[in-house]
């Protein structure tokens, strides 16, 4: 495909959804209409939004990613077979909300990023899944 390639990332001033508009005008059509049809809740944050859940996230032992619009938490258990437990009970979740974590594991530890892939960015389903996680982990 020839022609001029060039990347749209949000910025702060710039959510996902106006830059999915601007960038669905050099798309096909096909593309233009799944672009805008994504679902509300996988839309970038609003900053206010971003700022008071990220606040409260933090808290509960979330840190920002330095290069990326994204979370990281790692999560330790017990043994091998807790932390296991514990990733198909999110993978579960992650199924059912169709929205999934980028994980690494190694034996008791979980590491666990979470963004939304389809608007580079945090959105409402990254909250929803890192306060589903946080539930879980305190029951395991
Ligand atoms: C096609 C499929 O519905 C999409 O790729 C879903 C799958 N899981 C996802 N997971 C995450 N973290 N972000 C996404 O944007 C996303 N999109």
């Amino acid at each position: 495909m020839s022609g001029l390639m060039f990347s749209l990332r949000p910025s702060s001033s710039w959510p996902c959804s106006r830059l999915l508009k601007l960038g669905s005008l050099f798309l096909p059509p096909l593309s233009r209409s799944s672009a805008t049809k994504m679902s509300p809740d996988s839309h970038w944050l609003s900053p206010a939004d971003r700022d008071q859940h990220v606040t409260e996230l933090r808290a509960a032992g979330w840190m920002e990613v330095e290069d990326r619009d994204a979370i990281f938490k790692e999560l330790h258990f017990k043994t091998f077979n807790q932390a296991f437990g514990f990733m198909s009970r999110v993978a579960l979740q992650a199924e059912k909300m169709n929205h999934h974590p980028e994980w690494f594991n190694v034996y008791n530890k979980v590491q666990i990023t979470l963004t939304t892939h389809d608007c580079g960015g945090l959105s409402k389903r990254d909250i929803k899944m890192a306060k589903f996680i946080d539930k879980i982990s305190l029951s395991m």
